[in-house]
């Protein structure tokens, strides 16, 4: 019997590019034994009411072609269901964070090429009060930064955005009184945010929260404690190379289920999008999706270096275009 797959396409993302190559990649499925038809969305949410009605249809398999944004609609379209469809992803975004730390090629035939093959690697979804995500989630005034940096700007200049709105706001960067749980331990004191990481893919910085596992059913929390500017600054250029996570100032631990509290108001960011203010629970589901990715062949036949040499490609490759 054929197998089923419902493509749900952000047509604005990727210079639009997707729309153009659709025929192809129709055929290049059906000649693979997939049925496929496809869903263009028509603003922001669309893409998890056609997930959840893709669900209802019974789909084998969900290909999101889009950004991290249309992706995280999707996933939220189909957390909550107990028989989840299978997970394609064709990234067209301008940041794609976690179709890079899955080790999806940019490309968008090779993308599918990846579906077509069919291995897959179970990844964890993070559950935020009642929400999920993929990547990240976080919150303190640093965090502002990331939906702030507009889009034309993201797509002028990829993670430069994030970096050129984060010294513009660097004034009013603030520290917050924050009480942090997280499995059974407790951090209460003034932060100037904290970061929930999935995968080590976040905004362009991979090495932010740079041994986060994508399926270990554990989420990287980082707390960055109050630093003066001239801390952050060298906290700053430390994490470029992933060193931040020793400095006194920064806590950075693995836990599954953390509740964040405060008595002032502080906006989350989750997934780069904006995701209400606190308090909040986070949960990390285990292995909860599956998704199509060489990740786990790779590392297994080539080892942990060759997939770190591959995302910086895939980074490069995606600044360059
Ligand atoms: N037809 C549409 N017109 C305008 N906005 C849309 C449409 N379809 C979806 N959207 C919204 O656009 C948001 C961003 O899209 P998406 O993440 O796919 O692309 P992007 O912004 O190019 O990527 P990135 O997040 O990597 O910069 C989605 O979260 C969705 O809410």
């Amino acid at each position: 019997m054929k197998k089923r797959a419902r493509i749900i396409y952000n047509p604005t993302s990727g210079r639009e590019l997707f729309k153009r190559a659709l025929p192809d990649v129709l055929i290049k499925l059906e000649q693979a034994g997939y049925e496929t038809s496809a869903h263009a969305t028509t603003s922001a949410g669309d893409a998890t009411q056609a997930a959840k009605k893709a669900l209802e249809y019974d789909y084998d398999v969900i290909i999101a072609a889009g950004g991290d944004g249309t992706l995280n609609e999707v996933i939220n379209g189909i957390a909550e269901a107990k028989k989840r469809p299978k997970l394609g992803l064709i990234p067209m975004g301008t940041v794609n964070d976690f179709g890079r730390a899955l080790l999806i090629p940019n490309d968008i035939m090779e993308a599918v090429d990846t579906i077509i093959k069919g291995d897959l690697v179970p990844v964890d979804v993070g559950k935020m009060n009642n929400r999920y995500f993929i990547n990240i989630a976080g919150g303190g005034k640093i965090t502002e930064v990331s939906y702030e940096a507009p889009s034309k700007l993201k797509t002028m200049v990829g993670p430069l955005a994030y970096y050129i709105k984060g010294l513009e706001m660097l004034p009013q960067i603030k520290a917050t009184d924050i009480r942090i749980e997280y499995d059974g331990n407790v951090f209460q004191g003034e932060a100037m945010m904290f970061l929930i990481g999935l995968t080590n893919s976040i905004g362009g910085f991979e090495k932010l929260v740079p041994d986060a596992d994508i399926n270990d059913g554990n989420f990287t929390l980082l707390i960055l404690e109050k630093v003066n500017f001239a801390e952050l600054g060298h906290i700053m250029t430390l994490a470029s190379r992933g060193d931040h996570i020793h400095h006194p100032k920064v806590h950075y631990t693995k836990a599954k289920n953390i509740n964040v509290s405060s008595f002032e108001q502080i906006q989350l960011n989750v997934d780069g999008e904006f995701g209400g203010v606190l308090p909040a629970n986070f949960l990390n589901l285990k292995q909860h999706i599956q998704v199509f990715s060489k990740l786990e062949r790779i590392k297994r036949e080539h080892g942990i270096e060759t997939v770190e040499k591959e995302r910086e490609r895939l980074q490069e490759e995606q600044v360059e275009e």
